[in-house]
C-alpha cells in the first residue's frame, strides 16, 4: 500500500496549531500539505490564525486557500513555525534549501517559540551531505565566491532553473555544494559563511525543537531539548 507520507506528517502538525497563533509557513510539497489541512481546520472550526510565508511560492497558495498572512512589519517572532527539510539526521540538524528558499525559511525558523519540522521517511539519514547544500550567494562576483567554496573541499553547481540562472526570492543566486558526507554541519556552516558573498547557507543547526517523520504511514516524533 502506498501512503502520502507528506500528507500524513502534515496532518499531525496541524495538531499544533492553536487559536490566536502566529504562524512561520515554510516551504516546498510537504508544506503545502499542511497549508490544506491548515485552511481545512480555519474553514471547519474558524480558527483564527495568521502567516509569515517564507516563500512567494507558499505566499501564492496560503493566499488561494485564504489562510490569513502578516509580514516581519507586524510581529518579529511567531508562536509556531512548520517547515519541511531535504535532510534531517539524529541531532535534528538539517539541510534545506532545494526550493530555494532557504533565508526566508531561516528568518523564520529561527524566531519561531516552537520549529517543527515535517518530513517523509526518506529525508532521514544518519550523516547529513548526500544532499548538495544550497548557498546562496550574491550575484556580483559568483564565480569567485564559487571558487571559494569549492576550497571547501566540494562539488559545485550554480542551481539553473529551465536553462536559464535560478534567481531566488531575495534575487540572488544558488550555488548547490556537495560534501557528500558532513562530519561536523555547525563548522562548515561557520566556515562557509565567512566567505565574502556568501548569504547563508541550508544548513540549520540547533534549531528544530520537534520533527514530525511520517515513514510508510507511521508517524515518529523526534524532540529536541533546546
Ligand atoms: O527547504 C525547502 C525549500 O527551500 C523545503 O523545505 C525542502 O526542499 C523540502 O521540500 P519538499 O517538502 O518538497 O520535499
Amino acid at each position: 500500500m502506498e501512503y502520502n507520507d507528506k500528507l500524513i506528517a502534515a496532518r499531525e502538525a496541524v495538531r499544533y496549531i492553536k487559536e490566536g497563533m502566529v504562524i512561520g509557513i515554510g516551504s516546498g510539497s510537504t508544506v503545502n500539505e499542511f497549508l490544506y489541512c491548515l485552511a481545512d481546520r480555519i474553514k471547519e472550526e474558524g480558527l483564527q490564525i495568521v502567516g509569515i510565508s517564507a516563500s512567494k511560492k507558499s505566499e501564492r497558495l496560503a493566499r488561494k486557500l485564504k489562510i490569513p498572512l502578516t509580514t516581519f512589519a507586524s510581529y518579529q517572532n511567531v508562536d509556531i513555525s512548520i517547515d519541511g527539510t531535504d535532510e534531517i539526521d539524529e541531532q535534528l540538524h538539517l539541510v534545506k534549501g532545494g526550493g530555494g528558499s532557504l533565508v526566508r525559511e531561516k528568518m523564520i525558523d529561527l524566531v519561531a517559540d516552537t520549529f517543527i519540522v515535517i518530513a517523509s521517511g526518506e529525508k532521514k539519514v544518519r550523516k547529513l551531505g548526500t544532499f548538495p547544500v544550497p548557498v546562496e550567494v550574491v550575484p556580483f562576483g559568483w564565480q569567485a565566491t564559487e571558487q571559494r567554496l569549492q576550497q571547501l573541499g566540494c562539488h559545485t553547481k550554480l542551481r539553473l532553473l529551465n536553462g536559464e540562472i535560478f534567481v531566488s526570492d531575495n534575487q540572488n543566486y544558488i550555488i548547490d555544494c556537495e560534501f557528500k558526507k558532513i562530519d561536523d554541519a555547525v563548522t562548515l556552516h561557520a566556515s562557509l559563511k565567512q566567505i565574502v558573498g556568501v548569504i547563508e547557507t541550508g544548513i540549520f543547526t540547533h534549531m528544530v525543537d520537534k520533527a514530525i517523520i511520517a515513514d510508510n504511514g507511521q508517524i515518529y516524533v523526534m524532540k529536541n531539548i533546546r
